[in-house]
């Protein structure tokens, strides 16, 4: 069932260590059937070198119980789970501790716009969640992370499709989108910006946020309704 979304997944894990984004066997990828209802995520604590197709894990998106596979889904499935179902134009789901991205979210700082390369991605500041209370933590903390993540979105009224990509505070990004490819792709930008940001800001300590004109034009000519450029 479903084997040519887990080879998408597979694939899509293993960009994690080739651009640089997972030490060891953190961060996951996942991908969804939304006909089928079926979410194909990598197994837990598996090493990137020897992952294979077949240890993909099934799970439902419903209640979050494996369908097929004889490994453990990933630690942060409850999290994958809860963005396909609050988020139902996503595809694809990415969560590393790339290490610029770490940073930010560990200082607790929102990402803002700062350039062009930002603009082709994301459609304004990447939003870092307030912090979880000790009983989200204490709960079911992943379930928790991921209703954090689309309470975030929902109170500072941002679209997810817009901004594929969030920084949970005192832990890491996540970054979706159109599929599990696509999802890696956006997770790999957030990382380059997180970078850059981090010298831009050192370079001059009173930077503001982007011009919205540039912000726009760079944004909605590859993502508007009148797009000309694909990503
Ligand atoms: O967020 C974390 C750890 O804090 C994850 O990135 C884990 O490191 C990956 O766990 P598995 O997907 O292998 O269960």
């Amino acid at each position: 069932m479903l084997e040519q979304l887990k080879e998408e997944v597979l694939q899509a894990n293993l960009e994690l260590p080739k651009y640089g984004l997972v030490t060891f066997t953190w961060g996951n990828v996942s991908a969804i059937d939304r006909e089928k209802g079926l979410v194909v995520i990598k197994p837990s604590g598996v090493e990137y070198d020897v992952m294979k197709a077949e240890d993909m894990v099934v799970v439902d998106l419903a209640t979050g119980k494996v369908v097929e596979g004889t490994k453990k889904p990933s630690s942060d499935t409850p999290t994958h789970l809860e963005l396909y179902r609050q988020f139902s134009e996503i595809g694809g789901i990415v969560h590393t501790h790339s290490r610029h991205a770490t940073t930010w979210a560990q200082a607790g700082r929102d990402l803002p716009a700062l350039g062009t390369t930002h603009a082709d991605y994301f459609y304004g500041t990447i939003p870092c969640t307030r912090l979880m209370t000790d009983s989200e933590i204490q709960g079911e903390y992943e379930l928790e992370t991921g209703k954090v993540i689309v309470e975030t979105f929902r109170q500072r009224e941002i679209n997810p499709k817009d901004v594929p990509a969030v920084l949970v505070n005192s832990h890491g990004p996540f970054a979706w989108g159109t599929d599990a490819h696509n999802a890696v792709h956006n997770a790999v930008v957030l990382e380059e910006i997180a970078y850059m940001n981090l010298f831009s800001y050192q370079l001059n300590p009173n930077l503001s946020s982007m011009q919205q004109v540039l912000l726009d034009k760079h944004y909605l000519r590859k993502h508007g309704k009148n797009a000309y450029y694909g990503q």
